[in-house]
């Protein structure tokens, strides 16, 4: 039987760090990466055979679990068509009637790749549209690795200790000015004095690249505030919420319509699809109807779309959300209690189908100064004892966890056994 160990050092030969995205590398921890073979519901299998209950969910998209037999079926029935034409196909009219059925705030859109083609692409947009260069977003948060956003940024950059990476000219990181999360008095000094020269906010509703941030009561409202004020876009990166916190996504939870969208993971249902769209003005001036230019050779991808599609009809069922959010508070509460019993100091936080587990003696975590301040040590034991249950979590203190409508109430339980003996080993150390 090979080994992950074995497959890490031959992945390492011409892989830079052995993997095709940083998150993935178990950096700082005393463990290679844990190669999977297979994917089935609520669970992954690794190479030597082992069954892991899932967290990660391909870091979002597999909200109904790994290999959910309808959306393969559909994948296959479609497969015999071909598998890309690089023409207007009737199927992507059908995705982009469905997302701006969900998500009413989006007039038109323009399907993408990936969330970070879908965050380029809006950023760019903003920038057309209003003719400014100054962008405005949030530390910690983390809108893919495109240049302008690529500044102290969450997820992999954070993880690896460079949240700003070099490589993005210093020329360009000025037009970006970063501000932190939930603080509405720094957004609105901010503007008071640079809001004229303002394109966008782009912010993650809920922050899902520095662990699990719910925005605080008022934080969005600002955002929503300022630009109406002084004409710049609101842009909500939901390519983590969309579909996930609600079925209209995080707007449709807190009740905040931005201009622009972007949106990844589930709309793709697993493949790489991504996409951004919003006010029909704004979304008018985008190549051809318009001069800001954005294209892509396999965008709107025939495969893709039928994954995606039949994905977001599925989560159309009456009380999908309501259920998830369900599996997501038991899960919470649950680790809560054991924590507490052990004495580790920890909390969570959660926004519907997604939550985040935080070692800290602080009772909540709102912003990256809070979020970087956890215990990194904890959770590198917490998360090694865990794999070692049988459980996979994101191999970073700064993601959110992922819950899909597979994860039964024993895995949840599975989960909650694992906890438990992983807080009284951390106890004993
Ligand atoms: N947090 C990232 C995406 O949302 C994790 C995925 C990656 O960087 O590979």
């Amino acid at each position: 039987m090979t080994t992950s160990a074995q497959l890490f050092e031959q992945a390492c030969r011409h892989i830079p760090g052995g993997v095709n995205s940083p998150v993935r590398a178990f950096k700082g921890m005393d463990r290679p990466p844990v190669f999977m073979e297979r994917a089935k519901g609520p669970y992954l299998f690794d190479v030597e055979g082992k069954r892991y209950v899932d967290y990660v969910g391909s870091w979002g998209p597999m909200i109904t679990g790994h290999a959910d037999p309808e959306v393969l079926g559909a994948v296959r029935e479609r497969l015999d068509a071909g598998l890309s034409f690089g023409t207007p196909t009737a199927i992507e009219t059908t995705m982009a009637d469905l997302i701006c059925e969900m998500i009413p705030s989006i007039e038109m859109v323009r399907m993408v790749n990936s969330g970070t083609e879908a965050t380029m692409s809006a950023v760019r947009l903003a920038r057309g549209f209003t003719g400014r260069d100054k962008i405005v977003k949030f530390e910690g948060n983390y809108h893919g690795h495109t240049d302008s956003l690529l500044v102290k940024a969450g997820s992999g950059a954070l993880t690896h200790g460079e949240p700003s990476s070099p490589g993005v000219p210093a020329s360009l990181a000025e037009h970006t000015v970063t501000l932190s999360y939930n603080d509405p008095d720094a957004v609105e000094q901010c503007f008071e004095e640079i809001g004229s020269e303002v394109a966008c906010i782009i912010v993650e509703p809920v922050a899902g690249n520095m662990n699990c941030i719910p925005p605080q009561p008022g934080f969005l409202e600002t955002l929503r505030k300022v630009c109406d004020r002084f004409g710049s876009l609101l842009i909500f990166d939901e390519v983590m919420t969309g579909f996930r916190v609600a079925l209209g996504g995080a707007q449709a939870h807190y009740g905040i319509e931005p201009d622009l969208t972007c949106l990844g993971k589930i709309v793709g249902g697993g493949m790489p699809v991504g996409a951004f769209g919003g006010r029909r003005e704004i979304m008018e001036v985008v190549s051809p109807l318009g001069p800001v230019y954005q294209a892509g050779t396999l965008s709107g991808n025939p495969l893709a779309m039928t994954a995606g599609i039949t994905l977001l009809n599925k989560l159309r069922q009456p009380g999908f959300h309501d259920a998830l959010a369900q599996r997501v508070e038991t899960l919470c509460h649950g680790l809560q209690e054991r924590a507490d019993a052990a004495g580790i100091d920890m909390i969570t936080q959660r926004a519907g189908g997604m939550f985040g587990i935080f070692f800290t003696g602080q009772s909540r975590v709102d912003n990256f100064a809070q979020a970087t301040a956890c215990d990194g040590d904890a959770f590198r034991r917490f998360f090694s004892a865990m794999l070692d249950e049988g459980v996979y979590l994101a191999p970073s203190a700064f993601e959110a966890g992922f819950m899909s409508s597979a994860h039964a109430p024993e895995d949840i339980q599975l989960t909650l056994d694992g906890a438990e003996k992983a807080f009284v080993a951390m106890q004993h150390a």
